[in-house]
C-alpha cells in the first residue's frame, strides 16, 4: 500500500486531520458519514444508540485527507456500557481538530442538544461546526428558525460556531446510487455533504495523508463485519431486544482448496444475547430469522469485503453482559 496522494491544486497547503460528528442518538451522524465517505462505513438505523464502535471514515481528496471518527450517541448512562460509550465520547471530542455537531432540522432543539452543547462548551480549542442535519425534511421558514436557534445557543453557552451549515445526507445518497454498490466511491463529494466538507477541509492542520489512498477506513475489518450482523439481528426485533444484542466474529479465514478465480472467505461469528428466553426471538421460527439475518448480513459483507462469504452464525447466551466488566471486555467494550 503507497501512502502517496495526489498533490493539492496549486497554493493550497494539503492539509490532513480528524473530525468527529456528534449529537444526540439519531441526529444523522452515520449517515451523515457514509454519504461523505461515499459507502457503507457506519451502521445506520432508524432506532437510537445503535453505534457502538468508533468507526472511522477516510474522505480523500487532492487538497486535503479528512478522517471521520463516529461515536455513539452521548447519554445519561444507566449502565457500564453506558459510561463506557460515553468515556469514548469524550476521549473522541478531545482528540480530533473539528467537532461536527448535528442537529436535526425537523426537532426543536431540547434537553439532549443542550446537554451536549453544554459539554462541547468546555472544550474550547477545538473548532465546532453546527450541522443542521436532514433538511428535506423541513420547509424553508422551519429551517431558518432552527438556524436561528443554534446560533442563539451558541451565544447561550459562550460557543462560537466557526460555522452553521444546513445539509441532507439524503440527496447525495441517492446521487451516488447508494446500496447498489460497495464500492460507491462515486458519492464521495457529491452534493450538500460535498460543499459541507468543503467547509470542514479548511479547519483541518496542514500536512500530508494520514491514511493511504484508498483506504475508506481503519477499522478491523472483523468490527465492522460484526456490525453488519448486529444491525442485521437487530432487525424486525428492536422493541423486544432493543440493546440486548452483542456480535463476535471468532475467524475470518479464506477457505482452502478454492481455485484463485473462486475464492470463499469462511466468517464464524456469535451472536450473543442476555437471556436464554431471546434465543427464540432472534433464531425464529424452525431458525428461519436467523438464516435472514445470515443471508442478509452476507449481502452487506460481500459487498464490504469484496469476496464471496460462507457465514457460520451461532447464537449464545452471556448472561447479562451489558452489567458485567467481563462479558463486556470480551465483548469488545
Ligand atoms: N430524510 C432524511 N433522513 C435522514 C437524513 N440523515 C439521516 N436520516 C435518517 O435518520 C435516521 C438516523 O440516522 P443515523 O445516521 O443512524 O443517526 P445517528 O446520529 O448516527 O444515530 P445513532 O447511531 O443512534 O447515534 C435514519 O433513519 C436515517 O435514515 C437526512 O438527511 N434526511
Amino acid at each position: 500500500m503507497s501512502a502517496l496522494s495526489s498533490p493539492a491544486p496549486a497554493g493550497e497547503p494539503h492539509r490532513a486531520g480528524f473530525a468527529c460528528f456528534v449529537g444526540r442518538p439519531n441526529a444523522g451522524k452515520s449517515t451523515l458519514t457514509n454519504a461523505l465517505v461515499g459507502t457503507k462505513v457506519a451502521i445506520t438505523s432508524t432506532r437510537p444508540q445503535t453505534t457502538r464502535h468508533t468507526v472511522r471514515g477516510i474522505v480523500h481528496r487532492p487538497d486535503a485527507q479528512l478522517v471521520l471518527v463516529d461515536t455513539p450517541g452521548l447519554h445519561k448512562p444507566r449502565t457500564l456500557l453506558g459510561e463506557r460509550l460515553n468515556d469514548v465520547v469524550r476521549t473522541t471530542w478531545a482528540e480530533v481538530d473539528v467537532i461536527g455537531f448535528c442537529l436535526p432540522a425537523d426537532q426543536k432543539l431540547g434537553p439532549g442538544d443542550r446537554f451536549i452543547a453544554g459539554e462541547l462548551a468546555g472544550i474550547k480549542k477545538t473548532p465546532k461546526v453546527a450541522i443542521v442535519t436532514k433538511t428535506d425534511l423541513v420547509d424553508s421558514q422551519q429551517l431558518a428558525e432552527q438556524l436561528i436557534a443554534i446560533d442563539r445557543l451558541g451565544t447561550e453557552l459562550g460557543i462560537e460556531w466557526a460555522e452553521i451549515i444546513p445539509v441532507s445526507a439524503v440527496a447525495a445518497e441517492k446521487g451516488a446510487g447508494r446500496g447498489s454498490s460497495a464500492e460507491g466511491s462515486g458519492g464521495r463529494g457529491a452534493g450538500q455533504t460535498g460543499l459541507l466538507a468543503d467547509l470542514l477541509v479548511p479547519l483541518l492542520p496542514e500536512g500530508p495523508a494520514l491514511y493511504p489512498e484508498g483506504d475508506l477506513t481503519d477499522e478491523p475489518e472483523q468490527v465492522m463485519v460484526a456490525e453488519l450482523i448486529r444491525e442485521a439481528a437487530l432487525e424486525g426485533v428492536r422493541d423486544e431486544l432493543p440493546h440486548s444484542i452483542a456480535v463476535v466474529v471468532e475467524e475470518m479465514l479464506p477457505r482452502e482448496d478454492r481455485p484463485a478465480d473462486r475464492p470463499l472467505l469462511d466468517i464464524h461469528a456469535n451472536v450473543y444475547i442476555e437471556r436464554p428466553s431471546q434465543k427464540g426471538i432472534i433464531i425464529g421460527p424452525k431458525g428461519a430469522r436467523l438464516k435472514e439475518v445470515g443471508s442478509k448480513s452476507r449481502k452487506h459483507i460481500e459487498a464490504l469485503l469484496g469476496t464471496p462469504v460462507f457465514l457460520d452464525l451461532h447464537v449464545k447466551v452471556a448472561k447479562d453482559w451489558q452489567r458485567d466488566p467481563k462479558q463486556l471486555r470480551k465483548l469488545g467494550f
